[in-house]
């Protein structure tokens, strides 16, 4: 099994608050992987990481066999990347934003041209690829984004809550473009905390909590005996099944 992503130590401090605290992770290429934790749980801190974004306070990080902060260029020219808070050039057409993309990518302006129309037609943008990127909704926003991410064919796909704020019907395009990609080969590694969407997605999952990995593998590994991955995560993060609403009886009718 060759290695997409291989994680040694890897750790990062913010202050007094211990982002990610030790990380070992060995993610196989050709796989559809989700990195799924709680809110704070470290996913974007350990994705900026290993992308290249964000230097760790320690470890080590290779990304098709390359190390990420020694060989940065060789790394960055094999991986795509859709960053949590997406920042676009807002003045841009879509279609402009593609081209800008794929110049800096070093394609040729006819191949650029042709990736970015089939893209932005497999994505459905393409009747907005002339509007200014300002101007697109929170769902278009993530699959321009995607589509730039993909112009010059990645090996490896990092994206940070790609369906966050997409509607479904968007979200169901992505998802087809993201199947078609893996099922050629690449690799998709994707951060959420939404265990039905990895659960219909990924063939291999990461649960991280405070900092570290809590279980990795296939995910029939990781749900084990349970009824779903949803139930497997709450038992490895230690989720307490709470009463929730008993010290919030002032909530709902009676008086106000
Ligand atoms: N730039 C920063 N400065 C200070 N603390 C930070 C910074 N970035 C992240 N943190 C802290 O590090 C921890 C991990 O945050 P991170 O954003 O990686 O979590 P996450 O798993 O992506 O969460 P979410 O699902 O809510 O996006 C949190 O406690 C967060 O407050």
């Amino acid at each position: 099994m060759s290695s997409a992503v291989r994680v040694h130590g890897l750790w990062k401090r913010f202050g007094q608050q211990v982002a990610v605290a030790g990380i070992d992770l060995d993610l196989p290429a050709g796989r559809f992987i989700g990195l799924v934790g709680p809110n704070g749980a470290g996913k974007t801190t350990t994705l900026s990481m290993v992308t290249g974004l964000l230097r760790p306070d320690g470890g080590t990080v290779e990304v098709v066999g390359h190390d990420v902060w020694r060989d940065p260029v060789e790394v960055k020219a094999r991986i795509g990347v859709l960053p949590e808070g997406l920042r676009l050039f807002e003045r841009l057409s879509g279609r402009e934003l593609l081209g800008y993309t794929g110049r800096l990518r070093g394609l040729p302006g006819a191949e650029v041209d042709k990736r970015a129309t089939q893209l932005l037609d497999v994505l459905d943008l393409a009747g907005a690829q002339h509007k200014l990127v300002v101007d697109y909704s929170t769902g278009m926003r993530k699959k321009i984004g995607l589509a730039a991410a993909l112009l010059h064919n990645p090996e490896v796909l990092f994206l940070d809550e790609p369906f966050e704020g997409v509607d479904p019907v968007s979200a169901q395009t992505i998802r087809g473009v993201l199947e078609r990609y893996t099922a050629s080969g690449a690799t998709v590694v994707f951060s959420s905390h939404v265990m039905e969407l990895v659960e219909s997605l990924c063939d291999w999952v990461a649960v991280l909590a405070a900092g570290r990995i809590r279980a990795h593998g296939p995910l029939e590994e990781v749900r084990g005996s349970a009824p779903s991955l949803q139930k497997a995560f709450l038992e490895l993060v230690g989720a307490r099944e709470r009463d929730a609403g008993s010290d919030l009886d002032w909530l709902g009718g009676g008086p106000r």
